[in-house]
């Protein structure tokens, strides 16, 4: 690698989000694509058990998953089980629509708590019959002799996960689908999507106005998955906390991650960044520069790192454009600063935004929501502050199993 690695290497596993896309890409593709170093998480599993049940099979090779892709939706009655995956939800309800047959789809409760009309209505206007639960959320019960494709609007204000479902499975239906998504979130997750298709070789447009137009067919292909980069938000920020230096090997400059930008957040607070060709370093000086506002809209998995630890800046830290953030496993903006003000820290908290200010911070239970980024981000600030307790630390296995033992390899 480029980037000189200074300090601890850590070891962080596979993106969430790369990995069930191309297991998604690798089903609708015919014939076996080789996905190397792959999430192996309650998310991504709970993903591959759902192909499963649609009748795709996976198999593992030296820790690779062998995906033997259909090239077609699937046919039959199944039940697609999300966990609590809202990659699972979002993604896996187009491809069972394009296919053919009856299909549920239902999770956990705090899975069928998150928003879904927008998708459901977009399925209904494609020409599925779908059955949605309380307020258009899970379960779902579809019904389909496959989806028609052309032009349709999307409301993409509460998650771009809805736009995501519908570009990986268009190239399945029957004309080529144009979509308009308006209000748009999360866009460089769109980037990624659109990235990792253009791999499996279709394609997509986008006219000025903003709209998506995909053309094209799916080929098997073979794809190695970087490391997450809202994973590494963790470890980086830790570094910058405790004066450390952190290298993340496999996540460069030409990472489909937007999280990965990230790291100029913590240059802002006064880290040291180094972002090579195949690998990012965050050398911290142990101090935190506070007295600043950012925008953290398009990478809002890593808003939570930041709030964590702000109380240790020499100055107040704003974080804005994160209305989103309300819908994800937890509200978790009212998560972040209900916690933080639980260990005696001052949060003034918006509709779209909190500040945190800087103090004393004092030891505390840390009540996680069942949300992993809250149990990851709180033990950051744990690093700094004794006594700092979570009240489920194994929720971490949505998207990192081995989270406290990494943690505590690299900064015990
Ligand atoms: O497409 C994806 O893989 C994701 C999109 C984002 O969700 P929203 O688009 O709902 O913000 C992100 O928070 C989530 O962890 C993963
Ligand atoms: C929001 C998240 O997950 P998802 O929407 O994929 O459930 C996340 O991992 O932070």
């Amino acid at each position: 690698m480029t980037t000189a690695a200074r300090g601890a290497i850590a070891r962080i596993p596979g993106s969430k989000s790369i990995t069930n896309r191309a297991l998604l890409l690798a089903a609708a593709a015919l014939g076996p694509s080789r996905l190397g170093a792959p999430l192996v998480s309650a998310d991504t599993v709970a993903f591959r058990r759902a192909l499963e049940a649609l009748g795709v099979r996976v198999d593992e090779q030296d820790g690779d998953w062998v995906v033997h892709g259909t090239g077609r939706g699937p046919h039959g009655r199944a039940r697609i089980w999300c966990e609590d995956a809202g990659t699972a939800a979002r993604f896996l309800p187009v491809l069972a629509a394009a296919g053919f047959g009856r299909f549920e789809v239902d999770g956990t409760e705090q899975l069928r708590a998150r928003p879904l009309g927008p998708l459901v209505d977009a399925l209904v206007r494609l020409g599925a019959e779908v059955t949605a639960g309380p307020g258009g959320r899970l379960p779902l019960a579809v019904r389909t002799t496959g989806l028609q494709g052309g032009e349709i609007a999307l409301d993409s204000t509460s998650s771009s996960q809805y736009l995501t479902g519908l570009l990986l499975s268009a190239p399945l239906m029957r004309s080529p689908l144009t979509v308009h998504a308006a209000g748009l979130v999360s866009r460089p997750y769109i980037d990624m999507t659109v990235a990792l298709m253009r791999r499996f070789g279709a394609d997509v447009a986008e006219g000025p106005d903003g709209r998506l137009r995909v053309t094209g067919d799916y080929r098997a292909t073979d794809l190695r998955i970087e490391p997450d980069a809202s994973t590494a938000s963790y470890v980086f920020a830790a570094a910058a906390v405790t004066g450390r230096s952190v290298t993340v090997p496999g996540l460069g400059r030409d990472s489909l991650q937007g999280d990965l930008r990230f790291v100029e957040v913590l240059r802002r607070a006064g880290a040291e960044v180094e972002i090579g060709e195949d690998g990012t370093t965050v050398t911290g000086t142990g101090r935190l520069r506070g007295g600043f506002e950012v925008d953290m809209g398009d990478i809002s998995d890593t808003f939570m790192t930041l709030a964590a630890v702000a109380p240790l800046a020499d100055g107040p830290i704003t974080v804005t454009g994160i209305r989103h953030a309300r819908f994800k496993e937890s509200d978790r903006i009212a998560a972040v600063a209900g916690n933080l003000r639980r260990l005696g820290v001052e949060v003034t908290e918006g509709p779209d935004r909190l500040t945190v200010h800087p103090g004393p911070v004092s030891g505390g239970l840390v009540d996680c929501h069942r949300d992993h980024r809250i149990a990851m981000s709180f033990s950051v600030l744990g690093l700094r502050v004794p006594g700092i307790v979570l009240d489920d630390p194994s929720c971490v296995d949505k998207t990192f199993p081995e989270f406290h033992t990494e943690f505590a390899r690299l900064f015990a």
